[in-house]
């Protein structure tokens, strides 16, 4: 295992904020510098300086230089202090009128610096809590996974991503899989999930879950399954228990547990085109039809959400009954389950457990909407976690993009947490680099929802990028940017670094050069000071 792994950005500092309720509360940001706007005024060139922009921070420590890093050991347990004076969920918490270490993290995390510039922000540590006690927003974060710095999934928040990863039976090994770990951080996955089938399935989540700073979900299906050889007439609720509480010890901070298939629902499922594409679905299913039962997932749920609070491990009601292809979108199999999962939300808040709901999968453009008003209709508010959904099904190659204009879309319409799509879906397991092609595929579709949303703040760093772009700062566009590794690539391929202009339309065809020269002349074209944009 490569034990030196380091995370750096061109031109960026990591810094933190201090909390308020709790002064030693330290909250991972990132700083990113700019140069000056250098203007020529009366015939003189002046230096304008440019405000550093500071951006949300998923790489955890490891974007810090005064941390040591060593994989073997696992990262500092940034939380126990916190847990260990704890008793309860952060739900429990919550409505009883207490603002946790992790709430008062998340208000300072989501705001980033809006205060120092001056921007309003609805996001306070009583507002955190509020929406936690009303089950709108979630905090995963098992006790026993104090590595984790808290995020927060709801729609009042920053639209989430999440990154899958994990082996199969046929590829890769652990020191592969903790890269892939710590690459999705880099770019900005907000969790990850070990989907995890082949060898090694509880020493690779190990090793992911003590080097990973982000809540970390698990299937624990997979390896209940695994368990029994693939035998599914072998599968048993005392198995499945055992898993549970196995990885529940281990710090799993979510679980996708797919309780909202119940058995009379399973032929619904008959006449698709494509069946079922859930792993974890068609395997209950299967279990249920093979013993004649109910699914020992709904009928046992009450004590899967017990073992669930004694470690604040949350659930992620998983979607068995998705459609895998758009003409499968919103039929009968699956609105069945959505209410199905939408009753069992109650079930866990009664619990104090904290709880989420699954969503497609394939769904075309127009019938993304009826997703999310059935989602809010039927399940109380607790947050939507999709995966795309996939508009087309003609792209294999390119799903990730297929996918990302969905999230984009149901992303805006409330929807809190985006399950990304790598350009291998369909085809192959994602290696490393796809890792990175989906989680910045998926950073712009939470991004683009953001600025539709209106977040607080959500707009300054497009400003910001905007105004470099627009005074030939090409290397404040390239560190502004989601990738700058691959604008500075791409930007290398024809041009040599600072002109005013690139060979898209060359020098004489350049209209921002043009534009800015008229300005300079004296004609006023109306950009006026933005907001957290200093210097303009
Ligand atoms: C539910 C989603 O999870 C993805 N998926 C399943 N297993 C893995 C894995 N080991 N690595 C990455 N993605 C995975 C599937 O491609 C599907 O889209
Ligand atoms: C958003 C999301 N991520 C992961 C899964 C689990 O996969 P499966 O349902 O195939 O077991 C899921 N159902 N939904
Ligand atoms: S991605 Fe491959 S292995 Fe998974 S359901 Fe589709 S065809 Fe089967
Ligand atoms: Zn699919």
């Amino acid at each position: 295992m490569n034990n030196n792994i380091r995370i750096s950005y061109p031109s960026s500092e990591k810094m933190y904020m201090q909390g308020t309720i709790y002064p030693d509360l330290r909250v991972g940001m990132r700083r990113i510098m700019l140069t000056p706007t250098v203007k020529t005024v009366g015939g003189r060139r002046v230096a304008v300086e440019n405000e550093p922009v500071v951006v949300y921070d998923t790489s955890g420590p490891y974007s810090d230089p005064d941390v040591e890093i060593d994989l073997a050991r696992g990262l500092p347990p940034l939380r126990k202090p916190w847990t260990q004076r704890r008793h309860g969920t952060q739900m429990a918490c919550a409505r009883q009128g207490i603002i946790t270490e992790e709430m008062e993290y998340v208000a300072i995390r989501e705001n980033m610096n809006c205060e120092a510039l001056g921007i309003e922000t609805h996001i306070t540590p009583e507002f955190v809590r509020s929406e936690v006690a009303a089950g709108r927003a979630v905090i995963p974060a098992n006790v026993n996974h104090p590595e984790s710095e808290p995020m927060i999934i709801g729609p009042a928040f920053l639209v989430k991503i999440n990154a899958n990863i994990g082996n199969s039976s046929s590829t890769s090994g652990i020191g592969e899989e903790v890269e892939k770990a710590v690459w999705s951080c880099k770019w900005g996955g907000d969790t990850l999930m070990d989907l995890s089938t082949g060898t090694d399935i509880h020493e690779t989540r190990e090793r992911i879950l003590r080097n990973s700073p982000v809540p970390v979900g698990t299937v624990p299906m997979y390896q209940a399954f695994e368990k029994v050889g693939g035998r599914v007439e072998r599968l048993s609720w005392e198995v499945f228990r055992d898993t549970l509480v196995e990885q529940c010890e281990q710090g799993v901070d979510y679980f996708t547990i797919h309780c909202g298939i119940r058995r009379k629902n399973v032929p619904l499922a008959n006449g698709r085109l494509t069946g079922m594409v859930s792993r974890g679905g068609s395997i209950i299913s299967k279990w249920c039809m093979v013993h004649d039962e109910e699914s020992f997932l709904y009928t046992h749920f009450d004590n899967i959400c017990d073992i669930c609070a004694r470690y604040d491990a949350a659930i992620s009601l998983g979607d068995g009954l998705r459609p895998g292809c758009t003409f499968d979108a919103n039929d009968a199999a699956q609105f069945a389950e959505l209410d199905t999962m939408g009753e069992l939300v109650e079930r866990a808040w009664a619990k104090n457990v904290q709880v989420f709901i699954e969503g497609p999968g394939h769904v075309p453009m127009q019938k993304i909407r009826a997703n999310m008003d059935r989602q809010i209709a039927k399940c109380h508010g607790a947050p939507f976690y999709t995966l795309g959904p996939l508009v087309t099904d003609i792209a294999p190659g390119y799903d990730h993009i297929t996918s990302a204009i969905g999230a984009a879309q149901i992303g805006w319409q409330g929807t809190a947490m985006l399950c990304y799509v790598t350009p291998k879906e369909h085809l192959a397991l994602p290696d490393k680099e796809d890792v990175r092609t989906g989680v910045v595929t998926y950073k712009i579709a939470a991004h683009a929802a953001d600025l539709a949303k209106g977040h607080p703040g959500a707009a300054v760093r497009d400003n910001a990028l905007s105004k470099a772009r627009y005074e030939f700062r090409w290397k404040d566009q390239f560190n502004l940017s989601l990738d700058p590794e691959r604008a500075v690539e791409y930007y290398k391929t024809s041009n040599s670094v600072g002109g005013k202009y690139c060979t898209m339309c060359g020098p004489d065809f350049c209209a921002m050069r043009i534009s800015g020269e008229l300005e300079a002349r004296g004609c006023d074209l109306g950009v006026k000071e933005l907001k957290g944009v200093k210097g303009s």
